[in-house]
C-alpha cells in the first residue's frame, strides 16, 4: 500500500487545491497538495517537506483528519490528510499545472482525484472557518 500525505491548507477562510499536471498520474485531475511518506519518515513531516518542496510554502500542521483508503487499478493508497495553515513562504508552483485558493462551497466544483473525494466530503462537513 502506498502512504500518501495531503494538506488542507486554510488562509483567509479559503482552502489551497492544486491542479496535477499533464505528465503526472491521475493527469489534471484536482487534488490537496502532498506526497509519499519516506521509509522511516513520520507522516507530519512528510507533508510539511512536500508543500514545501512543491508550493514554497511553510506550514505548520493544525489537526490530521480521517485518513482515507482507496484502490486505483495499478495500486492502493492510504492518503493521510491534514489540516494546516500558511506560517510562511510564497506560492510558487514546482510541478502542478494549477493551484487555487477556493472556498468549502466551491470544492466540488472540481474534478477531483478519486481518493480525495471522501476528504473534500469531510472537509465540507467538518471544517469551521
Ligand atoms: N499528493 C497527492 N497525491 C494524491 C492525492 N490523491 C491521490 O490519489 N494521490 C495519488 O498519490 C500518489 C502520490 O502522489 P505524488 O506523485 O504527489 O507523490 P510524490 O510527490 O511523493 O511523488 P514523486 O516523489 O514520485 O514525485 C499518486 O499516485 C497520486 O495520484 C492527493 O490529494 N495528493
Amino acid at each position: 500500500m502506498l502512504i500518501v500525505t495531503c494538506a488542507v491548507i486554510i488562509q483567509h477562510g479559503k482552502i489551497l487545491i492544486c491542479q496535477r499536471s499533464s505528465t503526472m498520474d491521475l493527469p489534471l485531475k484536482w487534488e490537496f497538495p502532498g506526497g509519499k511518506v519516506e521509509p522511516g519518515e513520520d507522516d507530519a513531516l512528510t507533508i510539511v517537506r512536500e508543500i514545501t518542496e512543491e508550493l514554497h510554502l511553510e506550514i505548520e500542521v493544525v489537526r490530521r483528519l480521517q485518513p482515507v483508503e482507496h484502490d486505483y487499478p495499478a495500486f492502493r493508497i492510504r492518503l493521510v490528510p491534514f489540516v494546516a495553515r500558511v506560517i510562511g513562504g510564497q506560492l510558487r508552483l514546482e510541478e502542478h499545472a494549477d493551484a487555487r485558493w477556493v472556498t468549502v462551497d466551491e470544492l466540488a466544483g472540481y474534478d477531483w482525484a478519486p481518493a480525495d473525494v471522501p476528504i473534500v466530503e469531510e472537509v465540507k462537513g467538518a471544517i469551521r472557518f
